[in-house]
C-alpha cells in the first residue's frame, strides 16, 4: 500500500481497510528503516494515523500543513514522495526535519521547537492579505506548548476570530520524559473530558428517573453545566483565549480524526483539534522506554530496541558524574534542564538529589531569567542545554543573569558541529553570541579532566555567569599539559627558543591541533601550541606569549564570524602586538546534515588542511619578531 502512495492525493481513493493497512505498513517500515540509521522513532510512530489524515482533509502544499521542531515529520515525508530512508540524516540523504529542497510540501526546517504557531500566524495573515482561500495547519506537541513563543501565537491568532487557521495539538503527554507544568495539567484534565461527558449522560439519566426533584435539580445542574465542565475538565483556557476547541480525539482513529479535521476546516475561524496519541505506538521497545519512549535513537536492533553499537565514555556522561559530586558537597547546588533530563546527564543527579532539580518545560528563556533568581536566592544553578538551544536566551543571559551579577553556571552540551541533525543543531554560535556579555567567563574543556576541573572552578564563581561548553558524543582522549603560562595550559612546546607559530587550541580539538603541530614539525616549522582553558576573557599572557612567535594561529569548533579567535586578535591589538593572525573555526554559513566527520572536512577544520595553510602563512612572513629572544622561555613547566 505504501509503495503506490507517491503523493498525498494518493490517499483519496483509500477505503477505511487500506488506510487501517496502510498505518500498518507505515509503522513497519519506520521501525525497519530508523533501526538502520537513527533517529526519531518515538515521535513519528505516534502521527500515523494523524498525518495520513491530515494528508487526506488538508491539500497540500497549496494548504501549508506545518510541523514544530519537524522531528516528527517522517510520515509527511513518506506520504510526499519520499519513501528512501536509507540514508536518513546522512550527508546526501534524506534530513531528519523537513527540508524545502526535498520537497515542495515542506515548510519550516528549523528544529528549535514551539515555533510552528508564530509561522502559522504570518501564513495565515499572508492569506488573508493576499486572498488565498488556502488552509493553514500547524501541529504541535504538548512539549513545545510549554514554550513560551507557542504562546505569544496564540494570543495573536486568537485575536482574529474570523482568519480560518487549524491547530493540532499533538498530545502525548511527552517531551522527552512527561511533560511537566500547569498546561500539562490542563491538558491531561481535558484528557478526561470524555470521562466528564459520560459523567452528565449518566446524572442526567439518573436525575430524570428520579420523581419530583429529579427534573428542576437537573435543570439547575444543567445551567451550572459550564462551571462544571470547567471544573472537571477546565478547557476554558482555549476558549477563554477565543479559540474554538475540538477534541480530545483519539489520534489514532482515522475515522475521528478525518471527522474532527473536516470540522476544523469549514470553521472559517482560528480552530484547536486536541489529539490524543501515543508516542512509540505500536512497537513495544519504544513503549517500554520510560526515560524518553525512544524519542532519538541511534542504530538498533529492531526486534529488541537494544543499541547496536555501545559508546564508550562521553562527554555528557562525565558532566552528570562530576554534578553527583558536586551536589554532595555543596547543598546550594541545583539543576536546570529544559525538558531534556536525560540527553544532559542529569538523570543521576534527580536520582540523587529530586528536590534540587527543576524541569522548566522547552522554556530556555525562563531558565535562564529563573536561575537568576534562583541565584538571587542563595542558589548556585547549574543549567544544562544544548549549546544550539541556549541562543533563544541570550537576552536573559545578558540582561537577567548577568547585568544582576549572578553565579549561574550553564553547561552547554553538542556545543560545536554536531552533524546529523543539520544546520540548526550544530552547537556553532555560544561562543559568539556571549563573547559581548560582560563579566561572563567561558570554558571550553579538552578532555574529561578538563570537564571535571573547569565544571568546579565554574560553580566557584557566585558573582558572575559562567559556561562549560563541550561536544557531543565521546570525549576524546586525554590530553595533559606540558606547563602553563598565565592561567593557561602549554600543550606542546616549541623545542626552540625562536618559535615560529603559536598555536591557539580551543576545548575538544586538542587532538587535532597536537596532530597539526606534528605535520608543521615535519615542514621544520616550531610550534608552541597552547590551551587558554577559559578562552573568555582572553588570558592575560596570550599577548606577550604571541609576541614570541611568528604567526598566531586559533583553532575553535565555534563560528569564525565573533567567535574565540575575533577576541585573541583583538587581544593582541589592544596590547599593540603586531602579529599576523588566522583564526581557523567554522564558516559563518548553515551547515547541510552529514557525519560531524564529514562536515569538518567540508568546512576545513581538519589537520592536514589547516597544516596546510599555516605552512603558507609561515613562508609569507619572513620571520620579523615583536620582542628579542630572552634566554629563557616563559613557560613554567608542570611541578608533579
Ligand atoms: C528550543 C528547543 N529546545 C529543546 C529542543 C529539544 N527537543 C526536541 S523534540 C523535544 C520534545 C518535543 O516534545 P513534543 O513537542 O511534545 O513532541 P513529541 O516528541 O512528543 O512528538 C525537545 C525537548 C528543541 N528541539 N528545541
Ligand atoms: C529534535 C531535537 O532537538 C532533539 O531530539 C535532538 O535531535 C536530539 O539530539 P541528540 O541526538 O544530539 O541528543
Ligand atoms: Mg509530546
Amino acid at each position: 500500500m505504501l509503495t503506490r502512495i507517491g503523493g498525498p492525493r494518493d490517499l483519496d481513493r483509500l477505503t477505511p481497510e487500506q488506510l487501517e493497512q496502510l498505518a500498518e505498513e507505515i509503522r513497519t517500515f519506520l521501525v525497519d528503516a530508523v533501526s538502520k540509521t537513527g533517529g526519531h522513532l518515538g515521535p513519528n510512530l505516534g502521527v500515523v494515523e494523524l498525518t495520513i489524515a491530515l494528508h487526506r482533509v488538508f491539500d497540500s502544499p497549496k494548504d501549508k500543513v506545518l510541523f514544530d521542531t519537524g522531528h516528527q515529520s517522517y510520515v509527511h515525508k513518506l506520504l510526499t514522495g519520499r519513501q528512501d530512508f536509507t540514508k536518513l540524516k546522512s550527508k546526501g540523504g534524506l534530513s531528519g526535519y523537513p527540508s524545502r529542497t526535498e520537497s515542495e510540501h515542506d515548510v519550516i526546517e528549523n528544529s528549535h521547537a514551539s515555533t510552528v504557531l508564530g509561522w502559522a500566524d504570518g501564513l495565515a495573515k499572508a492569506n488573508e492579505v493576499l486572498g488565498r482561500p488556502d488552509h493553514v495547519v500547524a501541529v504541535i506537541g504538548d512539549g513545545a506548548l510549554t514554550g513560551g513563543m507557542a504562546w505569544e501565537a496564540l494570543n495573536n491568532i486568537a485575536a482574529a476570530k474570523d482568519r480560518p487557521l487549524v491547530i493540532v495539538v499533538n498530545d502525548n503527554e511527552r517531551s522527552y520524559a512527561p511533560t511537566i507544568g500547569g498546561l500539562a495539567n490542563h491538558l491531561a484534565t481535558l484528557r478526561t473530558t470524555d470521562g466528564y461527558e459520560r459523567f452528565l449522560a449518566r446524572g442526567k439519566d439518573l436525575l430524570e428517573r428520579t420523581p419530583v426533584v429529579g427534573r428542576p435539580l437537573y435543570e439547575t445542574l444543567h445551567g451550572a453545566k459550564k462551571g462544571l465542565k470547567d471544573f472537571i475538565a477546565p478547557q476554558g483556557m482555549f476558549e477563554d483565549l477565543g479559540l474554538k476547541y475540538v477534541g480530545p480525539i483519539d489520534g489514532h482513529d482515522l475515522e475521528a480524526l478525518e471527522s474532527a479535521l473536516q470540522r476544523a476546516k469549514r470553521f472559517g475561524g482560528p480552530v484547536i483539534v486536541h489529539c490524543l496519541t501515543e508516542k512509540g505506538r505500536g512497537y513495544t521497545p519504544a513503549l517500554l522506554d520510560e526515560a524518553d519512549r525512544f524519542h532519538a535513537v541511534g542504530k538498533i536492533h529492531p526486534d529488541t530496541g537494544l543499541p547496536v553499537a555501545t559508546s564508550g565514555l562521553d562527554w555528557t556522561s562525565v558532566f552528570g558524574e562530576e554534578m553527583v559530586k558536586l551536589g554532595k558537597e555543596r547543598e546550594d547546588i541545583v539543576a536546570i534542564t529544559a525538558a531534556m533530563l536525560q540527553p544532559v546527564g542529569l538523570t543521576k543527579f534527580e536520582k540523587a538529589f529530586p528536590d534540587r532539580i527543576y524541569d522548566v518545560g522547552i522554556a530556555e528563556q525562563h531558565g535562564a531569567v529563573s536561575a537568576a533568581g534562583l541565584a538571587t536566592g542563595g542558589l548556585h544553578p547549574v543549567f544544562a542545554v544544548y549549546a544550539t538551544f541556549l541562543n533563544r536566551a541570550f537576552d536573559q543571559v545578558l540582561m537577567d543573569v548577568a547585568l544582576h551579577k549572578c553565579g549561574v553556571t550553564f553547561v552547554l552540551d553538542r556545543a560545536g558541529v554536531t552533524g546529523t541533525d543539520g544546520a540548526s543543531h550544530n552547537g556553532m554560535w555560544d561562543m559568539s553570541i556571549l563573547q559581548c556579555v560582560p563579566t561572563l567567563r567561558i570554558a571550553a574543556p579538552r578532555d574529561a579532566d578538563q570537564v571535571r576541573a573547569q565544571l568546579r572552578e565554574a560553580v566557584a564563581v557566585d558573582d558572575a555567569p559562567t559556561v562549560v561548553r563541550f561536544s557531543k558524543g565521546a570525549v576524546g582522549p586525554s590530553v595533559k599539559a606540558v606547563g602553563t603560562v598565565g592561567g593557561m595550559d602549554v600543550l606542546r612546546e616549541p623545542g626552540t627558543s625562536r618559535p615560529d607559530v603559536l598555536l591557539v587550541s580551543i576545548g575538544a580539538l586538542a587532538p587535532m591541533c597536537l596532530e597539526i603541530a606534528d605535520l608543521l614539525d615535519a615542514q621544520g616549522i616550531s610550534t608552541t601550541v597552547v590551551d587558554p582553558r577559559w578562552v573568555k576573557p582572553v588570558d592575560e599572557a596570550m599577548a606577550p606569549l604571541a609576541a614570541r612567535h611568528r604567526v598566531v594561529v586559533t583553532v575553535e569548533d565555534n563560528s569564525r564570524a565573533g567567535g574565540v579567535g575575533s577576541a585573541v586578535a583583538q587581544a593582541l591589538r589592544d596590547a599593540d602586538v603586531d602579529v599576523p593572525l588566522r583564526d581557523f573555526g567554522i564558516p559563518p554559513v548553515f551547515l547541510d546534515h552529514a557525519s560531524r566527520k564529514e562536515v569538518m572536512a567540508e568546512i576545513g577544520l581538519t589537520a592536514p588542511d589547516i597544516a596546510r595553510q599555516v605552512t603558507g602563512l609561515v613562508a609569507k612572513f619572513d620571520g620579523r619578531y615583536e620582542t628579542d629572544a630572552e634566554s629563557r622561555s616563559v613557560v613554567e613547566p608542570v611541578r608533579d
